[in-house]
């Protein structure tokens, strides 16, 4: 990439790497994915298995056909099941503070928690989950936030085999365990697009899966 070319977000993006990477390195018991290429932690029993339980039946009411831009569930880009919690309901509203709480990122950056569920022989296809901004939508997406930085994952329960979440470049492949938080940064300390954190949900082969996900910009979301 030529130097003049301006990244989107680029400062915000560097800030919040550090703010974030010095809250979860700073505690002992975050474990942090070994690879110098990015920034992976895993932190477990971060919900109860109640918790996990009560999101699992939240996800059976919301859960539609993933709408990821337009075409990619009709193309088998992402053939799971997805669906916005109320950000409003009050418990939806704690984990979701807890999550911010752990990050330290202000909680006006983050989007309305997701759940996903993937059947047998759904997946969610190797991708990136920052926003292209020379692609249409960024410019909807810019004026909504901005970029995204950090992204937290939590498993809900455990996958009889296969829906692994699977960085294909680094070559770590998680293994969904209930109540595990998994959160990593999409950009690179300088705040450029981390390539190196593409990722894939690979299908689910027997029994199926549950997730929650919570991306942040690097602005107020909208
Ligand atoms: O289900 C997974 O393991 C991956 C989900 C994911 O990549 C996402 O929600 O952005
Ligand atoms: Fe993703």
């Amino acid at each position: 990439m030529a130097t003049q070319d301006i990244i989107p977000d680029r400062d915000a993006l560097k800030r919040m790497g550090e703010t974030v990477r010095k809250r979860l390195t700073a505690d002992p018991e975050i474990y942090r994915v070994p690879t110098d290429r990015a920034e992976i932690f895993a932190i477990g029993n971060f919900l109860s298995p109640a918790e996990c339980q009560r999101f699992v039946r939240m996800i059976d009411v919301v859960a539609r056909p993933s709408a990821l831009h337009e075409e990619a569930y009709a193309s088998g880009f992402r053939t799971s099941y997805s669906g916005n919690f109320d950000p409003g309901d009050p418990f939806v509203r704690g984990i979701s503070r807890r999550i911010d709480d752990l990050l330290g990122i202000n909680p006006k950056c983050g989007e309305t928690i997701q759940g996903q569920r993937y059947l047998p022989g759904q997946e969610f296809k190797p991708h990136n989950d920052w926003f292209y901004t020379s692609e249409k939508y960024w410019n909807a997406e810019r004026k909504r936030g901005g970029q995204r930085s950090w992204t937290a994952m939590a498993f809900l329960n455990k996958v009889a085999e296969g829906g692994h979440t699977h960085f294909s470049e680094i070559g770590a492949s998680i293994e969904p365990k209930p109540g595990v938080l998994l959160v990593w940064n999409n950009a690179l300390p300088d705040g450029t697009p981390n390539e190196a954190t593409l990722h894939a949900g690979t299908p689910v082969i027997s029994g199926e899966k549950y997730v929650l996900t919570k991306w942040y910009r690097t602005r107020k979301w909208t």
